[in-house]
């Protein structure tokens, strides 16, 4: 008998109600569980992200690494936790749709790519040695239409998402099952035509932030 592994979100049906809008799932893969969803940010909040983040960017850093990496070749920034009304209001429905507390959430990440910009393959959870408070998933969200490139693609699953305003890709990486974790490795390939703009929001799997409550 082959048991199904816990998955930390749970789906039923076609829409997730349990937040402020209607999030509509239009794709999904079950083990590990990817959600392609629609709706997660109105078009207004893609702008305001993007708005808000546009003159704190700079060059993407991997981790601690001191030195810029080819690997991400993308520019990025965090915001600072419930920094504005707008923040808020997204990281409160992340955290319901994610169906993680808020305070396991990391900041909140906006990245932007340029013609030829990419992040190579890599795992969204950390690899090296034992990680007390790792992550456990992750929803990427596109903020605007890229006209050519730029998908998320996970190479293992030969599974692609065409970035798309206020749309998401949801994927989870916490199975006991480390073959199942293994096949989240993904990548946003390189743009193409325009730029893309994409606010990422990693999960812990135990409390992460010193505010919004313990
Ligand atoms: O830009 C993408 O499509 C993927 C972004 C990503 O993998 C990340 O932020 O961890
Ligand atoms: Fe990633």
């Amino acid at each position: 008998m082959v048991v199904k592994e816990q998955s930390i979100v749970h789906v039923t049906g076609n829409t997730m109600t349990m937040t402020d809008r209607p999030i509509r799932v239009v794709g999904k893969l079950e083990e590990p569980l990817i959600l392609i969803l629609e709706n997660v940010l109105s078009s207004e909040e893609c702008d305001a992200l993007i708005a808000l983040a546009s003159d704190r960017m700079q060059r993407s850093r991997i981790g601690s690494t001191p030195t810029v990496s080819d690997i991400r070749t993308s520019s990025s920034m965090f915001f600072e936790e419930g920094e504005n009304e707008w923040i808020q209001t997204i990281e409160a429905r992340l955290s319901a749709l994610m169906q993680v507390p808020l305070r396991n959430a990391e900041p909140l990440q906006v990245l932007h790519y340029r013609p030829g910009e990419q992040y190579q393959p890599h795992y969204d959870y950390f690899t090296s040695g034992a990680v007390a408070n790792n992550r456990i998933s992750t929803l990427v969200m596109y903020l605007n239409d890229v006209e050519e490139g730029g998908e998320t693609y996970f190479p293992s699953l030969q599974l692609s998402v065409a970035p798309k305003k206020g749309s998401a890709v949801y994927f989870e990486y916490f199975y006991s099952d480390n073959r199942l974790n293994e096949r989240t490795l993904h990548a946003g390939t390189p743009v193409v035509i325009g730029e893309k703009w994409v606010a990422t929001q990693w999960m812990r799997r135990q409390p992460f932030r010193e505010r919004n409550g313990a």
